[in-house]
């Protein structure tokens, strides 16, 4: 750390293996969540640039199908090298862009290199089927369906902000080992960890025009992407709204959505206090609560609140607040809009008779890690996903009332259960509305190879390697008919 790492103010988009300025002549400055600086600038590229794009994705991607997977397999496991070799530097640019610390940047780019070897070991072990026709009633022993799971085409990859590196690559790896051809829109901010992703694949040598990169607000280009007849599939992370937009445009075409989430922490009587509070608060705090992932809400047994909310202040009180220099766990957000947001709900919540634990200070858009605690149903602090350092308790009679506010919310990410009773953990676990649910620890997404699902608004379709590979291939069958 500590060279500049920011050496070209102005970034270029990259299509058919070549970087380019955009013939729009517009460029889109990206500030510095903490260092109130513009760091760089990326291109804001035109309809046609995109078709350009989409065009020779389609033709790069006709060869790539053809050739063998373990040719696939050794651009890929180059790329992953390069990345490695190249972390300090990525990471320093994460950690510009999108304010996180130094430490997490690092091992945001050594597991997307991890990501990547897996999914490339994953898809070398992916074999199709065979079947007979003699099982169907009436079929023939002579029929053989061979199934096998070819490539869709032109993947659109759309990635957020807080994972810049990691949440992009774990959709472009997937997609080129099946023998795809992408187009990466990464988040505006973000852009530039994503081009810097990107340069470390175009070091592979890789075929031309199989992978663009293409930037530009997503407000401008977004929909003219979706909407595009080149694109055979969809892999979009981001937030709920945008994703069911989204939706809306998409026709006819595969997609997988990972959205916003609402977890919750429901703490039983008899759970392990201690430990309970410190999962609750790493999941809910970690780079500031911007974790699709993170815990968003407590819904604690009354009869152990009193002990649980002190629990929490406690470790609370052990978070390092600032820079991401400094590897501070709480950072400031992303912009000030997001801490606009923040505030908001804390302010509602307020007017509502919730009480503020610890918390509740902000310096421009750093906002110090806030509990509140009798938190009810009728504040938006309650069901809202703040994207921020705010941690609503809800206090609790039962297990079904925990349940019941967990199911009302419109999200389904995951939820995490704290009891010592496994019987217990297991009958509220059935019960609730989420891709996944953790028994004692927090929410999150890892290890990658978990298969990872939103539900309701947080999500369609089915992320984690083997699944996401899946879902960017379809199965084909061809039928031998052996003469008799
Ligand atoms: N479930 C999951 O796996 C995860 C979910 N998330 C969710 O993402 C959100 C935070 O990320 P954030 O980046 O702010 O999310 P956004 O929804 O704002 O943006 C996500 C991506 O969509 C793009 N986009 C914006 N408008 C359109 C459009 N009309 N058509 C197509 N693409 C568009 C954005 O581009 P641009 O930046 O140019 O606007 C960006 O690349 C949170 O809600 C979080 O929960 C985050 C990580 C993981
Ligand atoms: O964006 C997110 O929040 C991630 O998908 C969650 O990943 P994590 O649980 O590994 O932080």
């Amino acid at each position: 750390m500590g060279t500049n790492v920011l050496t070209s103010s102005s970034y270029k988009f990259y299509t058919n293996g070549e970087w380019k300025e955009s013939l729009s002549g517009e460029t889109i400055d990206i500030k510095s969540p903490y260092l109130s600086e513009v760091i760089g600038k990326v291109q804001a590229i035109t309809n046609e640039e995109v078709d350009e794009a989409i065009c020779s994705a389609q033709e790069a991607q006709k060869l790539w199908a053809e050739i063998s997977i373990q040719q696939r397999a050794s651009y890929l496991y180059k790329w992953a090298d390069e990345l490695v070799s190249r972390q300090n530097e990525i990471a320093e640019i994460i950690m510009k862009e999108v304010g996180k610390s130094y430490k997490d940047a690092k091992s945001e780019v050594t597991r997307t290199a991890d990501f990547i070897r897996y999914t490339i070991e994953e898809a070398l072990h992916m074999h199709g089927e065979s079947m007979r026709g003699e099982s169907f009633p009436g079929g023939s022993k002579s029929k053989i369906a061979i199934i096998e799971r070819v490539p869709l085409g032109v993947v659109l990859a759309i990635s957020p902000f807080n994972y810049p590196v990691n949440l992009a690559a774990a959709k472009i790896a997937p997609a080129l080992i099946a023998g795809n051809a992408v187009i990466f829109k990464p988040a505006t901010q973000g852009a530039i960890s994503g081009t810097k992703m990107i340069e470390a694949l175009h070091e592979t040598a890789l075929p031309k025009g199989l992978v663009s990169l293409v930037t530009g607000k997503g407000s401008v280009i977004g929909d003219y992407l979706v909407e595009h007849k080149g694109i055979n599939m969809i892999s979009f992370t981001g937030g709920t709204h945008t994703g069911v937009r989204l939706a809306q445009k998409a026709s006819m075409v595969p997609l997988v959505l990972e959205l916003g989430g609402k977890d919750p922490g429901i703490v039983c009587e008899d759970a392990d206090l201690k430990e309970a509070a410190k999962q609750i608060i790493s999941g809910a705090f970690s780079y500031s609560g911007q974790r699709c992932t993170a815990i968003k809400r407590v819904l604690v047994n009354e009869k152990v609140a009193d002990e649980l909310v002190g629990l929490l202040k406690g470790e609370v009180e052990k978070l390092s607040v600032g820079s991401p220099e400094d590897g501070s766990t709480i950072v400031p957000l992303i912009d000030n809009k997001s801490a606009d947001f923040v505030q908001i709900l804390i302010a509602d919540a307020l007017g509502q008779g919730a009480e503020v634990v610890i918390g509740n200070k902000r310096e421009h858009n750093l906002i110090h890690p806030t509990l509140l605690d009798y938190v009810t149903g009728e504040m938006r602090v309650a069901w809202e996903e703040p994207f921020g350092p705010v941690l609503p308790i809800i206090r609790v009679l039962s297990d079904e009332e925990a349940i019941k506010l967990a199911n009302e919310s419109e999200y389904g990410l995951q939820a995490s259960i704290f009891t010592k009773d496994v019987n217990r953990a297991f009958t509220i676990a059935n019960k609730i509305e989420a891709g996944s649910v953790q028994i004692n620890g927090r929410t999150e997404r890892g290890p990658d190879h978990f298969p990872f699902i939103g539900i309701k608004g947080s999500g369609m379709g089915v992320q984690g390697i083997r699944k996401s590979i899946e879902s960017m291939t379809r199965e084909k069958v061809t039928v031998l008919n052996i003469a008799e």
